[in-house]
């Protein structure tokens, strides 16, 4: 059991238990959706319609005065738990002090303390630069053009099930059609879509998916791009919005190894799965990959919009003067806040509280497993968890029993989310400051919900 001797998250005033006062949503939230829905467009969905008033350890506090177990984080930012106790002592004096120059005007040293900081902590121990933005898909856009300018190549190859974001490029870059690309073409070119190893599904089974994958990987690369003209492959260690799917062992390393021999800068999109999630402090670790460049954001400022660019020098330093940039890249408030984070993912031991929470949910879900044959898979590491929900007995995906046993856990005060190329997939992605108890009582919820379903 990992210790947390930081006081209550969220402040000492918040209760760490699911209380349910109203319906899910209740009567304020209800009020408040409708004043939504008349005034933000449809576009920008909504997971679970209550209206947010407090947050903290495993819990969000509605305005109807209900406390829900949290299984989201925000899908994945509030590892270190809403409202930190370290986050909020360095915001509210950043505040006061300023809120903004612009780091490309004037520069101030919480930015340049966040850049040393991950140029030490991420994988490798080359020589890095690192520059921040404000999300993960600016991440990832300007990890292509870094890749792009440092070759001279114009191709980038991604996989199937991959999410990178929602601009142009990063559109691109993702594999799922609905709803994140559907008639906002034409898309960007020069972008080449790889088969993932996806385990659960591969056709010939888990034995051979690396390999094969791997070999289909490449020779698509080979026959339709050439290795020579490709700038980039940019993949998720555990592919986030498509399923949480964990590559079959092997996979990763053979695709760096390709990336390597043929001088394909290889970023590791670390956007969802970075910052412990995964019982590693980035989930490239798990099979010792290297990467040239590795985008992150989400959890690396516990809520407070940053994200960050962090790869070798050689590559990030060959972009010219005023190459790279942008107006809030680096806000202070949010480097303060990234600063707390790493402190308190390392005081905390977060890391091992991931890995702990993982030992308390894998077991248990392949358990209910055993129970429900509508659960095909089982799958994920540290607190970065899922099942996959298909028609008893065949991998058809069930997205429509995914959605109900969603709404189950809703309206019983368990508030997770759904994921996956097909919509079938629940995730569970809880703050890694997450007591046991509401672990063990959300665990419970989701089990009942899936039985009765
Ligand atoms: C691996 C990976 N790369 C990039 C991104 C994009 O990060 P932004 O901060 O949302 O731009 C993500 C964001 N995932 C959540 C998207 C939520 C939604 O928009 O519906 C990711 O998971």
């Amino acid at each position: 059991m990992t210790a947390l001797n930081v006081p209550p998250h969220g402040g000492p005033d918040l209760p760490q238990e699911r209380r349910l006062v109203t319906e899910i949503p209740g009567p304020r939230s209800r009020e408040m959706f409708a004043r939504k829905q008349a005034a933000v467009p449809p576009g920008v969905g909504t997971t679970l319609p209550v209206f947010v008033t407090k947050a903290g350890g495993g819990v969000v506090v509605d305005a109807d005065g209900n406390s829900l177990i949290d299984f989201g984080s925000g899908i994945a930012v509030t590892n270190v738990g809403n409202a930190a106790p370290r986050v909020v002592e360095r915001v509210r004096k950043q505040v006061a002090d300023f809120t903004h120059t612009c780091f490309m005007v004037t520069p101030y040293e919480s930015y340049v303390r966040v850049c040393e900081t991950l140029n030490r902590i991420t994988p490798g121990d080359h020589d890095k630069r690192t520059f921040l933005v404000n999300s993960g898909a600016e991440a990832v856009e300007n990890a292509v053009k870094v890749a792009r300018h440092a070759t001279g190549r114009p191709a980038v190859v991604v996989f199937d099930h991959g999410y990178h974001g929602r601009t142009l490029l990063t559109m691109t870059l993702t594999a799922k059609n609905m709803p994140y690309k559907h008639r906002f073409g034409p898309f960007a070119p020069e972008v080449y879509r790889a088969p993932l190893a996806y385990p659960f599904r591969w056709p010939t089974g888990r034995e051979r998916c690396a390999e094969e994958a791997a070999a289909q990987t490449i020779d698509m690369i080979d026959k339709q791009v050439g290795a020579e003209n490709v700038a980039a492959v940019v993949i998720e260690p555990i592919a986030g919005e498509g399923g949480f799917i964990e590559p079959a062992p092997g996979f990763l390393p053979k695709i760096a190894e390709f990336c390597r021999a043929n001088g394909i800068v290889f970023v590791a999109d670390e956007v969802q799965t970075g910052f412990a999630r995964t019982g590693h402090l980035f989930a490239c670790e798990h099979e010792g990959i290297v990467p040239d460049i590795i985008t992150t954001a989400k959890g690396i400022a516990g809520g407070l919009p940053l994200a960050a660019v962090t790869g070798r020098a050689e590559l990030l330093d060959a972009v010219h003067p005023g190459g790279l940039g942008g107006t809030y890249g680096g806000n202070p408030l949010a480097c303060e806040a990234a600063l707390a984070v790493f402190e308190t993912i390392e005081r905390e031991d977060l890391v091992g509280r991931a890995r702990r929470i993982g030992s308390i949910m894998l077991p248990r879900l392949r358990a209910l497993a055993e129970r429900a044959p509508a659960v095909g898979d089982v799958r994920g590491r540290g607190a970065m968890i899922a099942i996959e929900l298909v028609r008893p007995g065949t991998t058809e995906p069930d997205p429509a029993l995914t959605a109900q046993v969603a709404k189950r856990c809703h309206a019983e005060g368990l508030l997770v989310l759904t994921a996956g190329t097909y919509g079938n997939v629940l995730r569970f992605l809880p703050p890694l400051v997450i007591p046991d108890h509401l672990l063990e009582e959300g665990l419970t919820i989701l089990e009942k919900a899936v039985i009765e379903a």
